[in-house]
């Protein structure tokens, strides 16, 4: 089986209908993009998959081989990082994504995202693809099979943005992980993803 299996995916809110027999693949290492205009239900396809959200119709199944019921729900990184504590250093909002991290995981975590210089630092003196460098680096400690990211880099300006699509494209490559991404830019979907998906 693939990785991850969605299929015929429902969810409603009261009269609102989301989401109809949805169905997506997601396989080992690649990259996804489901695209689709705002409101249209993004934002709750991903929560559904990552696991926060378990009130829906349909099946979405696992590969046992890979997860073992263990990984879900997945590191999420979320359009620029509001959710960076402040009063925290780089590295401690790394630390705070799992109690028995070692001080080498975070550290190598963050030399993967460039951010290692700067670990010191709080986020106030960050830039806005520095924010969001921390919120992959947090997200990547968890050794995930799966990043879920939803309008990761809207924020930033377009220079920042594409520098950051290819470290994600180089991360997901270079540690296996595949990536599924929401986005409403099409050009952001084509510059990132393997495959695209329009809802
Ligand atoms: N918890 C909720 N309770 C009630 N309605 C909700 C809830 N969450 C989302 N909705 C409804 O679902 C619609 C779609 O929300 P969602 O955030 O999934 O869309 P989206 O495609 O990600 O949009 P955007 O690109 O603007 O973030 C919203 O307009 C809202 O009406």
């Amino acid at each position: 089986m693939k990785l991850i299996e969605v299929r015929n995916l429902s969810k409603s809110f009261g009269k609102e209908t989301l989401l109809k027999d949805f169905s997506l693949d997601i396989g080992e290492g690649e990259i996804v993009a489901v695209m689709g205009p705002s409101g249209i239900g993004k934002s709750t396809l991903l929560n559904i998959i990552g696991g926060l959200d378990k009130d829906f119709e349909g099946t979405i199944s696992y590969d046992p081989k890979v997860f073992d019921g263990i990984d879900v729900p997945f590191p999420f990184v979320f359009q620029e990082s509001e959710s960076l504590l402040p009063w925290k250093t780089v590295e401690d909002n790394v630390r705070i994504a799992g109690k028995s991290l070692t001080q080498e995981e975070i550290d190598e975590a963050l030399k993967s995202v460039g951010l290692y210089d700067h670990r010191r630092k709080k986020p106030s003196e960050l830039s806005g693809g520095m924010k969001q460098r921390v919120s992959l680096a947090r997200a990547l400690v968890c050794r995930s099979r799966v990043m879920l990211l939803d309008e990761p880099f809207a924020s930033l300006d377009p220079d920042m943005r594409s520098r950051l699509q290819e470290l994600v494209r180089d991360l997901s490559r270079s540690k296996g992980i595949a990536m599924l991404i929401v986005t409403h830019d099409r050009s952001e979907a084509e510059a990132m993803a393997d495959r695209i998906v329009a809802m």
